[in-house]
């Protein structure tokens, strides 16, 4: 691949392994993952239950180490990082949509909105500015001053979408980011990552098992027993296939 090309990579996975436990409980979750994440591209990460598609991601994102492989994400060895390297590289240029949400339930909806830009040192009526144009870009707007426990299941997921973007990462990793969503609120949030994606030269990588966004998806990589078995490039001329659309949850 020449430069020029590497450098349209958000991430490229080459050869990614990893394994859970010991012994005779040993489990090889992945094994030898290829996969390259670019930017402008949405990705989706798609495959039956247990396949390895959070385990992926979550090595991707820099909170699991991998057993062997080379890992590039935006141009940096993640392996050869320390974990204080990699929490900071990760504050700065990934936002993370976890599937639980993990939103901190003692804070409003713009102060957990705003952490990112407290982490980087942005003041505070700086960042809870920010924090509330990306919450009226969600549709919560009105909802600013709700704590978590006060926000419907699609709501809190909205707001943890808010916090993913409102730093501006370069990389947007997704677990399952519309599953709590009804049809019009899944189609805006599409909406905003593909405004994201494709308008600023990032790049969104999914998990998903709703064929309700495949269409948004410019790339899918369909995962099955801990590797990538088949790569579809979305376009007018190539829709999603049939067979994909029938992943489910086991
Ligand atoms: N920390 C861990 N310790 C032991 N086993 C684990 C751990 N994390 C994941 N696993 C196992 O690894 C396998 C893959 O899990 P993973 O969460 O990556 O799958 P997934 O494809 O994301 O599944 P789902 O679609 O249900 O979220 C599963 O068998 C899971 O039980």
């Amino acid at each position: 691949m020449s430069k020029a090309e590497t450098g349209r990579l958000a991430a490229h996975v080459k050869g990614i392994s990893k394994s859970f436990g010991d012994g005779g409980a040993r489990l090889q979750v992945l094994k030898e993952i290829e996969l390259e994440v670019r930017r402008g591209d949405i990705t989706m990460l798609v495959g039956p239950s247990g396949c390895g598609k959070t385990t992926l991601i979550s090595i991707i994102a820099g909170t699991l180490k991998a057993d062997a492989g080379e890992l590039q994400v935006l141009g940096q060895d993640l392996r050869k990082m320390s974990t204080a390297e990699i929490t900071r590289f990760r504050a700065q240029h990934i936002g993370f949509i976890f599937q639980s949400f993990n939103l901190i339930p003692t804070l409003s909806c713009v102060e957990n909105v705003s952490v990112p830009l407290l982490i980087q040192g942005v003041s505070a009526s700086k960042a809870e500015k920010r924090a509330k144009e990306v919450l009226d870009q969600v549709g919560l707007g009105e909802r600013t001053k709700h704590r978590p426990s006060q926000l419907s299941g699609g709501q809190q997921q909205r707001v943890a979408i808010a916090r993913a973007l409102v730093h501006e990462p370069e990389l947007i990793i997704c677990d399952e980011p519309t599953a709590a969503l009804d049809a019009k609120n899944g189609h805006v949030v599409m909406e905003l990552f593909e405004h994201v994606a494709r308008g600023k030269d990032r790049a969104v990588l999914i998990v998903t098992h709703d064929n309700r966004i495949f269409h948004h998806a410019n790339r899918i990589a369909n995962m099955d027993d801990g590797r990538v078995v088949e790569i579809h490039d979305v376009d007018a001329d190539n829709p999603p296939p049939e067979h994909l659309k029938h992943v489910e949850r086991l």
